[in-house]
């Protein structure tokens, strides 16, 4: 379950587990850092588990190239975090049928960044699919999945093709993740809108999201009075 804020929530086999999208690249953060919001130090403090990397808002939004993004991915390994890889083509390029050589760079990327895919989950992630109500069809999905195993198979190892994880990311819902999750190559969800209905309803979600919020406020208030101080 992953909230478009501060932090998410995943469900996984032990529980449920805080996931972040924004990180530094480093220890501390540099020019390039600056939108982003957490050192992945902050993260292991509130025993953080998972990074979300290459999300498309960070890509086409923030302007995160595949470079800084492997980057990113290799820092988050080092620190004992998983990484969830996204990657995905923008409307124009599925329409242009770039749709596997642009998720084939962006997989790229993190290949040559990350020294194992022991703690990576790959997102396919179609822009035109994020927060559009548009889900892609099963079809459509399987298809990139079964050619990110390929990829993974033939650029990567057999092990690692046949152990990745790839999860699907877009407009799911309770109501129209059936019909994907049918697929053989889908191996779970990033859930983004969808999720909202769920941690408001829950109060432990809530409370976590306040408390959160409160803290990371304080944190940066105070940077922010020491820095005026100095
Ligand atoms: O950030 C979340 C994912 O990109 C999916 O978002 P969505 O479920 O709202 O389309």
């Amino acid at each position: 379950m992953l909230q478009p804020f501060l932090c998410f929530f995943c469900l996984g086999e032990d529980g449920m587990f805080i996931s972040v999208f924004r990180i530094w690249s480093t220890k501390m953060p540099n020019f390039s850092d600056l939108l982003s919001v957490f050192s992945v130090e902050q993260l292991k403090d509130i025993s953080c588990k998972w990074v979300i990397l290459g999300h498309s808002e960070r890509r086409h939004v923030i302007g995160e190239d595949d470079q800084f993004i492997g980057k990113k991915a290799a820092y988050t390994l080092s620190q004992g975090l998983g990484v969830i890889a996204c990657i995905g083509e923008l409307l124009k390029e599925r329409e242009e049928g770039k749709t596997f050589d642009v998720c084939f760079q962006q997989l790229k990327a993190f290949a040559d960044a990350v020294p194992s895919w022991d703690n990576v989950v790959i997102s396919y992630e179609p822009v035109w699919a994020i927060g559009t109500g548009k889900v892609a069809s099963p079809q459509q999905a399987q298809e990139v999945h079964v050619a990110v195993h390929y990829w993974l198979k033939k650029n990567v190892s057999a092990e690692v093709a046949s152990k990745t994880r790839i999860i699907y990311g877009g407009s799911v819902n309770g109501g129209k993740c059936a019909g994907l999750a049918k697929e053989e190559d889908i191996d779970g969800f990033l859930v983004g809108g969808a999720s909202l209905k769920f941690v408001s309803s829950q109060p432990l979600g809530l409370i976590c999201m306040l408390g959160l919020t409160l803290f990371y406020a304080s944190e940066y208030t105070m940077s922010l009075a020491c820095e005026m101080n100095s």
